[in-house]
């Protein structure tokens, strides 16, 4: 490849304020195709290895997995503390969901990292790094948070000082997958047992994975029987190793598959390790030793499923005409896609008749209808007769009491009739 001056190889940040333009080369080229990488480290604990990570045994792992060592006790405080993404993808989405669910934070100073949320008064925001709100979970530094499951999963690392209150907010979503080079020795390995198989990892030799998920990888690589492999670190741009020839395959996230595809890497069946999306997640010990926490998760966790609920709905209301409200009930009862959560609304529709006087001579039905079978719920209500017919969007839908308090308190191993929340219902339904 002939030399494009000094620039090829060179290394330049590929996020971030210190992203710079490329100038042309000396020979007055424009600066082409060049390699652009985040510098590839080995973290010292893999140095210390010899960076040749050899898998211990399951056991091993297991106990390594379970030994959480936690570097300091957290300063004791009265205040409830929740902590939030800073910044990234996490930051927007976390924020929208508490706007959405009226929960909006209210952070008077940009440069600040403490808010609040007026609708929850006794409970601090922290503003933190995604890897840091787990972190800060983990030593007692903030009682709840918001992050991605991947994230969690990573850095958490089986610490069962932690629990996970709501594992799908519906938001972040992505996987944890193996990127694998499309072509060279690459070229036929499409599944897990293949890459396994590959008789080119020896211990002289072993497979070269750069991920910055090492708790995860090294739980994956071992459940998994792959004996020689050493992982490595990078902060981002992992896709372009295998081009620079510094790693084998990558481990990283995946939600459109384009960085993937754009660096000649694929999927394997096999190497989908984890989904994730945002989850809300608190510190077992803050729950157990401070009631008003739990009520705040109560409440987050209604909210969240409320609006989460409503998110897949609209409500859809119709002038209808018929003998009685029955009659129309009936009607759209037999008519699928037509009754709602549970059944039909149906209302008098006034309208000023002679002398004045209110008189009825349809119905207004209204029934909550899934948003992706909105259309045909439109075309059937018309054909029925239905007329002026009103689609709205829906805030919240509140249930009976949310299957995931039941199960938090359960984890907890609280008793529901032991639990009153707000005069609300005990966990089991019954108020
Ligand atoms: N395509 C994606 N790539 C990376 N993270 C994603 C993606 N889709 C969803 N996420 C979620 O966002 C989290 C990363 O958010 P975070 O803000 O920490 O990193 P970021 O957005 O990549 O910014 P930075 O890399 O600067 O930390 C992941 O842990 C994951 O849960
Ligand atoms: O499947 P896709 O939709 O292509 O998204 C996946 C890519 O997004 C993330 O990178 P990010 O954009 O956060 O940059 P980074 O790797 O430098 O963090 C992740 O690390 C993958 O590289
Ligand atoms: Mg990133």
């Amino acid at each position: 490849m002939q030399m494009l001056g000094r620039q090829i190889g060179q290394a330049v940040p590929t996020k971030g304020r210190r992203l710079v333009a490329v100038p042309p080369t000396k020979r007055g080229h424009g600066a082409r195709s060049l390699v652009v990488v985040a510098s590839l480290t080995r973290r010292p604990e893999d140095e210390a290895m010899g960076g040749k990570l050899l898998m211990n045994s399951m056991e091993d792992e297991a106990a390594s997995a379970g030994a959480v060592t936690k570097p300091y006790r957290a300063a004791p405080r009265d205040a409830l503390r929740m902590g939030l993404p800073s910044k990234g993808r996490m930051a927007e989405d976390t924020q929208q969901l508490l706007k959405d669910c009226a929960l909006s934070v209210y952070k008077p100073n940009p440069r600040q990292y403490v808010a609040k949320i007026p609708q929850i008064p006794g409970l601090e925001v922290w503003f933190q790094r995604a890897s840091d709100v787990v972190r800060k979970l983990r030593y007692g530094d903030v009682d709840l948070g918001i992050v991605g499951a991947d994230m969690f999963a990573e850095l958490a690392d089986g610490d069962d000082d932690l629990v996970v209150c709501h594992e799908a907010l519906g938001f972040g979503q992505c996987h944890l997958a193996l990127g694998v080079p499309m072509t060279g020795k690459f070229a036929g390995i499409t599944s897990l047992d293949a890459l396994r198989a590959m008789p080119d990892w020896t211990a002289e030799t072993p497979l070269r994975v750069v991920t910055g998920y090492h708790n995860i990888a090294k739980r994956f690589f071992a459940q998994n029987g792959f004996k020689h492999v050493v992982l490595l670190s990078a902060d981002g741009a992992l896709e372009a190793a295998p081009a620079m020839g510094s790693a084998d395959i990558i481990l990283d996230l995946v939600s459109t598959g384009v960085t993937l595809r754009e660096n000649n890497l694929r999927e394997i069946e096999g190497g989908n390790i984890m989904e994730s999306q945002g989850i809300l997640v608190a510190n077992r010990k803050s729950l157990l030793e401070r009631p008003q926490l739990l009520e705040i998760v109560h409440e987050l966790i209604e909210r969240f499923d409320g609006h989460l609920k409503a998110e897949q709905f609209y409500s859809v209301i119709a002038n209808m005409r018929g003998e009685s409200p029955e009659a129309v009930a009936d009607t759209l009862l037999q008519a699928p896609g037509l009754q709602g959560l549970q059944g039909p609304t149906v209302a008098n529709v006034y309208n000023r008749g002679a002398g004045d006087k209110a008189e009825h001579h349809f119905y207004a039905a209204t029934i909550c209808v899934r948003k992706k079978q909105l259309y045909g719920a439109v075309k059937a209500l018309q054909k029925l007769g239905g007329s002026g017919v009103l689609v709205q969007p829906m805030t919240y839908i509140f249930d009976e009491e949310p299957e995931r308090w039941g199960q938090l308190l359960a984890k907890l191993g609280l008793d529901p009739a032991d639990v009153n929340i707000g005069g609300s219902s005990n966990g089991n339904g019954k108020h």
